[in-house]
């Protein structure tokens, strides 16, 4: 098992690399989706983009993939840390936003997927993260719900007001939208979105075959049935073992983010991360803990939730999983660097749970 290091776009610098490397992770995984306006949008105190009922602001340039070179640079920058790029998550869905939607541009936006797909292999990124939903990752609340009143996210209630239209995935598609919004996205049924994520899937995975890139499903965030109104995809634990049987080549795999997995509210953690790591789905795995279930979860320290994560690291051994590990939140903590220190908090607590189940010293 291996430890990574998750960094916002405008994250990827020098320093983080560095700091991640200090830390004792080993792999990076980029997310190139700009959710903080280029940081403008940040301070110390965001620990994961909230957003508005706008989103997190406006989605990437539709006319312009991530290019080959871009891929490249990032890739070498993170290889001369010292340190290995395992992924890129997400896509912006001003490139693929119409897949979800099923709207006019989707034979564009399908195409938009391919290219993105084999530049990853091009460039030697083995693995693509991606959340397959309407909505995204909508409906969170940040408190002070973690240990010693620190800053983190959960929710408290659902979320359901109607997704107007020129939003998807949480961001804004139609820069003239939020000035004259007109109307709202028709609801989609769950038959519809998984019919939609049936025909991704088929023509999708052909092209990530050759490529040699693994595409990895996060569940939902948070993982309500509906959010905005917007069905959801993976809502239940159960529910990736369809995503399996839809397409059972190897290439298809999760984004496994236990946090999400445990908001839920059917299955018992254990036994769903047992089951689907001796299925050898997880492309990478997303470590957490938390508190209570949807709708009114909390995210804990990494030590502190309902979840015992050594345990899950242990199954995780046990399942002889390979790949690597990335705490994708932490409460921040109360110093000039909340966002680093709670991470270094839970990739020191990650470190040490690795190396006494590796035997290790
Ligand atoms: O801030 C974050 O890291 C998130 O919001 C993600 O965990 C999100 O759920 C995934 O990137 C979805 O693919």
């Amino acid at each position: 098992m291996k430890l990574g290091l998750g960094l916002y776009r405008h994250m990827l610098t020098p320093e983080n690399f560095a700091f991640a490397k200090q830390a004792g992770a080993t792999h990076i995984v980029a997310h190139l989706v700009d959710y903080f306006c280029g940081g403008a949008g940040h301070s110390a105190t965001d620990d994961q983009p909230l957003g508005t009922d706008w989103g997190w602001g406006l989605a990437g340039d539709p006319d312009k993939l991530w290019p080959l070179d871009e891929l490249t640079t990032i890739r070498r920058n993170v290889e001369a840390a010292g340190l290995k790029l395992e992924a890129i998550e997400n896509f912006d869905p001003a490139h693929w936003g119409d897949i979800l939607l099923d709207g006019p541009k989707r034979a564009q936006h399908i195409e938009n997927v391919k290219t993105i797909i084999r530049r990853l292999g091009e460039a030697g990124i083995p693995i693509m993260g991606y959340n397959f939903s309407i909505a995204g990752v909508a409906g969170r609340t940040k408190g002070n719900y973690a240990r010693g009143d620190a800053p983190s996210v959960g929710m408290e209630g659902a979320y359901d007001l109607p997704m107007p239209n020129g939003l998807v995935w949480n961001m804004v598609v139609d820069p003239t939208a939020p000035s004259r919004p007109t109307g709202n996205i028709p609801a989609a049924t769950h038959e519809q979105l998984w019919d939609r994520y049936k025909r991704f899937l088929d023509e999708i995975v052909p092209v990530a075959e050759k490529a040699g890139v693994r595409l990895a499903l996060h569940p939902d965030d948070p993982p309500m049935p509906f959010i905005r109104g917007q069905p959801r995809l993976v809502y239940q634990p159960s529910l990736y073992q369809k995503v399996v049987d839809l397409n059972p080549s190897p290439v298809n795999q999760f984004e496994f983010c236990v946090g999400s997995l445990a908001e839920m509210t059917e299955g018992d953690i254990y036994d769903v991360v047992d089951n689907y790591s001796r299925q050898n789905r997880l492309g990478y795995v997303h470590l957490r803990n938390v508190r209570d279930k949807v709708p009114h979860y909390k995210e804990t320290f990494i030590d502190d939730g309902e979840v015992d994560v050594l345990r899950v690291l242990a199954i995780l051994k046990k399942n002889g999983f390979e790949g690597v590990i990335i705490p994708d939140h932490a409460p921040q903590m109360s110093c000039a660097a909340p966002w680093h220190a709670g991470m270094a908090y839970a990739l020191g607590f990650l470190k040490a749970g690795i190396m006494s189940l590796e035997g290790k010293r």
